[in-house]
Formats: structure tokens, C-alpha cells, sequence
């Protein structure tokens, strides 16, 4: 039998290069084992993200509320977005950036690319955890599955440190790898099973595993025989996040203003003048400017203009910004453009929208529907895509340009991002969780900011979105067409709108049930409630937390 040179065969260098890498892995591991091994630090923690850390919220939150626990924190990840401010002050965080697989592999077929590019991920990670950092870390949670396929050797990694280097393991289950590769490739594809059994397999035994729903936790307990404390642990917004001020809301839009100069927004948003005036708010004329002033400047302009009998303190008489009644409404969704989250749903609500005011402009004026200004923040794969598509519906002068709505995409700094929500009228959630076990995190956030939100239904929403309290729950863009129209209705008077806003009012504290079942909390009240004393049971023994 005689061979021909195939394409799909590696050329010597690729097998070259992979031998080496596998060389050094094996010499890093020999190095590390062979050592004698230092005793744990107590306090000392390391988290491992397989993405940009400072678009990993939650894994941001565990490492801010483990340092504030006095643990000294690690936190593994890629850079490319600023991480949350409070991490960059806290003297206990320590980031320890993974570098990007080296470039000259971008111009290799994938097939030696591909396995090239997971080694040295592998090489990388193991250096990270088996040297950068000195000693081990006591408590070693591992991010979840989300950024699967490249999280695929984390679990497998950290059973391994965690056996060279005598640590514990917390696995942070918040989705189900295996199933966002289903998504791409089909639930009975090989990769898909292999998947399936490497996550159940590494990931079944752990100091502790953490959920982010009750559903998650009792499929995985009864599926795969989890070992190790069991937690639910729900996502919850950091204090931080609120409901803006107008004041808060005129600096945001001010800052804002050139991405809301656009050519598609300039002649649709409201004219505005900073720093007096933007789309969304504006300061009330001063009561000190209507005074007249005589023309000769001298020491009576100021009994005249402040009327020295008049005790009102000097701040009182300073008008602050307030919301414009010309105002559109303003809707925000954030995303990571993921293909989980179909946009082409929303963006057919929004035609549906379009096409109902224009049918009502001519009506009655309280049933007439407001302009509508739709952000989306975040982003990821998908943004382009669809941003492309909205292009020709907002093209200034174009036959098919939309009246009443416009679509902006914009990535916030994490300080802009929850008082954008908090200046925001409604939140819009098309999150439908690969897994049907997973919540949306950016709903999390609006409520934090108390934006109520209409967001599509799945399996396990109402374990945050309680229908007609909080929210509305929608499963097609007719219904969301039909929502939109009748939350907006009169804005900026717009009864059922705001019966949905004052319902945060209504909210029970962690640890009670109210009467719609809604139990809310910030982020650190909930890691104190869950894991102090899952953290405590641990170091007991030797310190108190
Ligand atoms: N700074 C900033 N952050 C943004 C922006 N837009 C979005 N984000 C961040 O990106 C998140 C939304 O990303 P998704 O990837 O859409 O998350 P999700 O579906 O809502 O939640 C998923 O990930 C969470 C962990 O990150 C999981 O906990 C959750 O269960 C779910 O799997 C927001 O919560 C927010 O933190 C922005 O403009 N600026």
C-alpha cells in the first residue's frame, strides 16, 4: 500500500511544537510534585475564569467578597475589559493574567491550531497555578462551564493541582458546558457526548459545589451523583447598583452624548444643549436668573438677586436636573451576543411596535405610544450581525427608516453600565439558557438598579422573575410586541409601567418569603448568608472567619 501526502496531516513543525509544549507541561509538573510541598495558606483563594475577567461578573463578585473575608485572592483570568473598579483597590486581589495563545498560530490550519492552541492554554494555566502562584490556595473554586468549548480542560486541571498541590475545590456551577456546544453542533454529536461525560466526570466530586439555581442543583445532584457540600448560591446585584437620580442620569447622558450623536439618533432623540440640557433630562431655568439685575453690576445686585431676607440655603435655590417630559422611553437589554439570545426575536417586536404607534399617532393622546430608544449593551460575536440588519431601519431619509424606534449598541464602563439601568424605564431579557437551569444575570442586574423587566420565559425563571409582580414574562415577539405596548402606553404617564416599578418596594429581605414569593438582597448579604459558614465550617478549626 503507498501513501500520498494528505492535507489533513500535521507538518513536522506542528508536531514539533506540540511534543515541546507537552515536555514542558510534563517538566512543570515533574518540578512542582517533586518539591516538598508547603502547607496550605488558610485564607488564601484562587479563581480560575476561562474568559475576560472583567466580563465575568460573578466570578468579579466571589473575588471581591473573598477579599473582604480576608482571604488573600487570586483571580485567573484574560484581560481585554477593565475589571469592577473595587478589585483594582483591594489590596488582597491579586489579577494574574493568562497570556493569549501565541499569534503565529492564527496562520495555521485549524486542525493544528486547534489542539496547539488548548496546550498552550493548558501550559499556561498550570504554570499560573503550580508556580506564579507561591502557596497554595486553601479554597480553589474553579469558574463554571459558561466559556466552554475553551473551559473544557479547566476541571480537569484543577482536579489536578488540586492533588499536587493539596488544595480544596469549589466548583461554581452556573450552566452546563456540554450544552452550549449542543447548541452549535447538535445534543447527539460525539464532542458533545465526550463533553458531557469529561464535565460530569471531573466535576462530580469537590469541597463544595455552588449553584445558581435550585433547579441546577437538584438536576446535577440527580444526575450525576455530585459529591461534596451543596449550595444554591443565586446571583444577586452588588450594592452598588440602584435606581439613578436625575442629577445621576444628566452626568451619565452628558458623558454619553457623543454615542448618542449618531447620524440614525440626532434628529430622532430630543435637541439637547450640555451642559444644560441632553435627550433625557434638563435643569429647570434658576429661579436666581429670573431676577432682574440693574445695569450698574454694583454691591445691590446681590440684595437683588438674593433677597437678603430670603433664609433658604444657598444649594436649596440651585435647581437640580430633572427628566424631560419629551423624553422617549428608554429599554435596555444586555448581552453578550451570544447565539443562546435571539436578537432577530426582538427585533421583530420592535417592527410590530413601530407599525402599532404609527396606527395610534393620530388617536387619542393617552393611548398614543412614545418614541423608544432600545440599547444593548455588551459584547461578543453576534453584535455585528445584527447591528447590520438594523442599519437600513434608521438610515436618516431612507424609505424603510422607523419613526418611533431606534436601536444603539454601546459597551459601558463598569461604573456607566448599572446607572444606564438605573436611568432606564424597562429591561428586556431574551436570555433562554442552554441549559434551562441557568438565570440571566443582566436581569439580576435591572432589578439590582430596580428595573422592572420583560424577559423570555424558560424552565427556571420564576426563580427571579416573578410573572406580573417584577416583570413580564413573554415567550414570542408577539407577546412582547403586545407587552411593549401596553407598559408604554401615556409615557412618561404609563399606569402599568410604574405599578411594575413600585413593586420593588415591595421586595422581602434574604432569609423571608413574602407573599409573591419574591426574596431580595444585594450580593454580599447573600455570600455572607451562603458562604460565610460554608467557609467558616472549613477554617473553624484553625482561625475564626
Ligand atoms: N461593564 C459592562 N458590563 C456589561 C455590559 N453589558 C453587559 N455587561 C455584563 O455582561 C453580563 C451579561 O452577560 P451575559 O453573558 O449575557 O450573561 P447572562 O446570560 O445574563 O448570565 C449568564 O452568565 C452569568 C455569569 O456571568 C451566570 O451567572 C448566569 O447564570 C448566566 O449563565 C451583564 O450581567 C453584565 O455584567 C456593558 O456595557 N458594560
Amino acid at each position: 500500500m503507498s501513501y500520498t501526502a494528505s492535507a489533513a496531516a500535521p507538518p513536522p513543525l506542528g508536531t514539533c511544537l506540540t511534543l515541546c509544549m507537552f515536555l514542558a507541561a510534563s517538566y512543570l509538573l515533574w518540578r512542582a510534585y517533586s518539591k516538598p510541598r508547603p502547607k496550605p495558606a488558610l485564607r488564601s483563594v484562587a479563581i480560575l475564569v476561562l474568559g475576560d475577567i472583567g466580563r465575568s461578573p460573578r466570578m468579579m463578585y466571589h473575588a471581591e467578597s473573598f477579599a473582604t473575608n480576608k482571604f488573600k485572592t487570586y483571580l485567573i483570568g484574560y484581560g481585554g475589559s477593565k475589571p469592577i473598579p473595587s478589585l483594582l483597590s483591594l489590596s488582597l486581589v491579586e489579577i494574574l493574567p493568562l497570556g493569549e495563545p501565541p499569534l503565529w498560530l492564527r496562520g495555521l490550519p485549524f486542525i493544528i491550531a486547534g489542539p496547539l492552541k488548548v496546550l498552550s492554554q493548558v501550559v499556561d494555566i498550570l504554570q499560573t497555578l503550580l508556580v506564579r502562584i507561591p502557596r497554595p490556595p486553601r479554597i480553589h473554586p474553579c469558574a463554571g462551564t459558561t466559556f466552554n468549548p475553551p473551559s473544557i480542560p479547566t476541571l480537569a486541571i484543577v482536579w489536578l493541582v488540586s492533588h499536587l498541590r493539596g488544595c480544596k475545590v469549589i466548583i461554581d456551577w452556573h450552566n452546563l458546558g456540554y450544552t452550549i456546544l449542543a447548541l452549535k453542533l447538535g445534543e447527539q454529536h460525539t464532542f458533545v457526548r465526550i463533553a458531557k461525560w469529561f464535565e460530569s466526570y471531573f466535576g462530580r466530586s469537590a469541597y463544595a459545589h455552588l449553584f445558581v439555581t435550585k433547579a441546577m442543583r437538584d438536576h446535577l445532584v440527580k444526575e450525576w451523583n455530585l459529591r461534596g457540600h451543596k449550595v444554591v448560591l443565586h446571583d444577586r446585584p452588588p450594592a452598588r447598583f440602584h435606581r439613578a437620580s436625575p442629577s445621576e442620569s444628566h452626568e451619565l447622558f452628558q458623558h454619553l452624548l457623543p454615542h448618542l450623536s449618531t447620524p440614525p439618533l440626532t434628529a430622532f432623540l430630543p435637541a439637547s444643549k450640555p451642559p444644560y440640557s441632553t435627550p433625557f433630562t434638563y435643569i429647570p431655568p434658576s429661579r436666581l436668573s429670573t431676577v432682574p439685575r440693574p445695569a450698574s453690576g454694583g454691591a445691590d445686585d446681590l440684595e437683588l438677586a438674593f433677597e437678603l431676607s430670603d433664609l433658604t440655603p444657598f444649594a436649596d435655590k440651585v435647581p437640580l436636573p430633572e427628566l424631560r417630559s419629551d423624553r422617549p422611553a428608554l429599554l435596555v437589554s444586555s448581552t453578550s451576543w451570544t447565539p443562546d439570545e435571539d436578537f432577530a426575536m426582538l427585533l421583530d417586536a420592535l417592527k410590530q411596535y413601530e407599525r402599532r404607534a404609527r396606527e395610534l399617532e393620530d388617536g387619542d393622546e393617552s393611548a398614543r405610544l412614545p418614541k423608544v430608544l432600545m440599547v444593548v449593551t455588551g459584547k461578543g460575536p453576534l453584535r455585528q450581525k445584527y447591528m447590520r440588519e438594523i442599519e437600513p431601519l434608521q438610515a436618516p431619509g431612507g424609505d424603510a427608516t422607523w419613526k418611533y424606534v431606534r436601536c444603539a449598541s454601546l459597551w459601558l464602563e463598569a461604573d456607566d453600565y448599572p446607572l444606564l439601568l438605573g436611568s432606564a424605564d424597562l429591561g428586556i431579557s431574551l436570555h433562554s439558557s442552554s441549559s434551562a437551569l441557568d438565570l440571566p444575570m443582566k436581569v439580576v442586574d435591572m432589578f439590582g438598579c430596580g428595573l422592572p423587566v420583560c424577559a423570555l420565559g424558560f424552565k427556571c425563571l420564576d426563580e427571579l422573575v416573578k410573572d406580573g409582580v417584577n416583570g413580564l414574562v413573554f415567550h414570542n415577539a408577539d407577546q412582547l410586541a403586545t407587552q411593549l405596548g401596553n407598559l408604554l402606553r401615556g409615557f412618561p404617564t404609563a399606569p402599568a409601567l410604574t405599578a411594575l416599578q413600585e413593586s420593588f418596594q415591595g421586595a422581602s429581605p434574604l432569609g423571608t418569603t413574602g407573599t409573591d414569593g419574591w426574596e431580595w438582597g444585594t450580593w454580599a448579604e447573600n455570600w455572607n448568608h451562603i458562604m460565610r459558614p460554608l467557609l467558616l465550617h472549613d477554617v473553624a478549626a484553625e482561625a475564626a472567619l
